[in-house]
């Protein structure tokens, strides 16, 4: 999956129609009746079910939805939020064919008969927004979606949550609480932002039949999942032994804190490692390998239980590194850290206080020549970035791309 904003999936949409010749109609008519396949195993014989249209082509989604539930056996009301003289394009021309097959658009532009409607609804399908919300909602739509939310009845947004926008970056005044989103094509950006996700309660996408991404202008920005973490896992013949799977070295750990470097050693190990070594303090070693029977240690210099310099580690064993976990604070680790960054010329992975080390003088990371991973969790990205909290989690693509490309770490 990939992670869009709204004009890169407009760049998509626009793409399929000008460039692939697809009928923008049948775009619609493809959106309406796959997100139909995913609502049906949500209803009983008997839901009664109101479906809530807006303006633009989300609302032409929703007189598909419409035609196709009632074609099915399904109640079906709809209550058309906006005047009749609003609804143009290719909804129009699917609000015609809904008319045409029988069914009923009931106009309530001001927001006066929705209430009365949602009292006699089991399922509410929301197709009042799409991505095309801009600004702050105007009347009725502000007293309208707190009203939705009020009420018991399950509520399915189609493509968004109605009055969540699409990017990142926006603050908005309410959105639609759903219960389930089914997506069109790709994610939007507020399904995976901290203020916004909880909108879309269970999100799945659906494919409309627009092109893969990779045609035309496309973003590269997507998701990593299960399945994509497992193909990248390297298989195993049956003659391979483990000097055949890549040899780590995992630096970390201090007297007071040795979990968070056990657990990175079993991690390395599991997601395929052939050879570990556990670097660290000599006092750490018999915790550490009580957890990890499988690694090697190397004892580093240190001083109070706590990893000292100077470093006299033969980076050239391995393959790739990981530093920083459980490691404390002082300056002697600082030191330390920094002096790894530099020596090795491996990937390198930086955690925890190894964030902490290098924050104040980034340069060091600019210099390297190899690939380099930050796994800072928000605090530690805010001390990185120097901006606040709130900031980075309104804006967190933004941010950590500008941070990434500016200091040469992977992204
Ligand atoms: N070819 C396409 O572009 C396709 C689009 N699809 C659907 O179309 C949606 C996008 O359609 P649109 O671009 O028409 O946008 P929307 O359907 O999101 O609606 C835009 C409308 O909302 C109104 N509006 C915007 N901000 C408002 C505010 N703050 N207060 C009150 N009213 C406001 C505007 O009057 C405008 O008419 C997608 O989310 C998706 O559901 C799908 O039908 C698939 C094909
Ligand atoms: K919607």
């Amino acid at each position: 999956m990939h992670i869009v904003t709204a004009n890169e999936m407009y760049e998509m949409d626009r793409f399929a129609m000008e460039e692939g010749g697809l009928d923008g109609r049948i775009l619609m008519e493809n959106a309406g009746r796959a997100i139909t396949e995913k609502i049906i195993p949500l209803l009983a014989n008997e839901s009664q079910v109101l479906i809530l249209v807006g303006a633009g082509n989300n609302g032409g989604d929703g007189f598909v939805i419409g035609r196709t539930l009632r074609n099915q056996g399904y109640g079906v009301n709809l209550l058309q939020l906006v005047s009749d003289e609003k609804v143009r394009g290719d909804a129009r021309y699917h609000k015609q064919v809904f008319q045409n097959y029988g069914g009923l658009v009931h106009v309530d532009a001001k927001g006066e008969k929705i209430e009365c409607f949602l009292e006699q609804a089991d399922v509410v399908i929301d197709a009042i927004f799409g991505i095309g919300i801009k600004d702050k909602l105007r009347p009725p739509f502000d007293r309208i979606i707190p009203m939705i939310n009020n009420k018991s009845a399950k509520v399915i947004s189609v493509d968004i949550p109605s009055g969540v926008p699409a990017d990142e970056g926006l603050t908005f005044q309410t959105g639609v609480e759903a219960d389930y989103t089914f997506i069109v094509e790709q994610p939007k950006m507020s399904a995976f932002l901290q203020h916004t996700a909880d909108f879309y309660g269970k999100w799945e996408p659906v494919s409309i039949g627009l092109p893969p991404i990779g045609h035309g202008k496309h973003t590269i920005r997507r998701t990593w999942q299960q399945a994509d973490v497992q193909k990248t896992l390297p298989s195993r013949d049956r003659f391979s032994h483990k000097g055949n799977h890549g040899r780590g070295l995992v630096i970390g750990g201090s007297y007071e804190m040795i979990g968070s470097v056990a657990m990175s050693a079993k991690a390395a190990l599991r997601s395929g490692a052939g050879l570990l070594t556990v670097a660290t303090a000599k006092e750490v070693i018999p915790s550490v390998s009580s957890h990890c029977a499988e690694a090697t240690y190397l004892s580093l210099p240190s001083k109070d239980g706590r990893i000292a310099g100077p470093v006299s580690i033969d980076f050239s064993m391995y393959d790739g590194i990981a530093i920083g976990m459980g490691m404390g604070r002082d300056s002697n680790a600082k030191a330390f850290t920094r002096q790894v960054i530099q020596m090795s010329n491996q990937q390198l992975l930086i955690d925890a206080d190894g964030i902490h080390h290098i924050h104040d003088d980034l340069t060091v990371l600019e210099q390297r020549e190899h690939p380099t991973v930050l796994t800072p969790h928000l605090g530690e990205m805010s001390l990185l970035t120097g901006l606040p909290v709130a900031q980075i989690l309104l804006n967190p693509f933004a941010v950590t791309k500008e941070f990434a490309t500016r200091y040469h770490i992977w992204y």
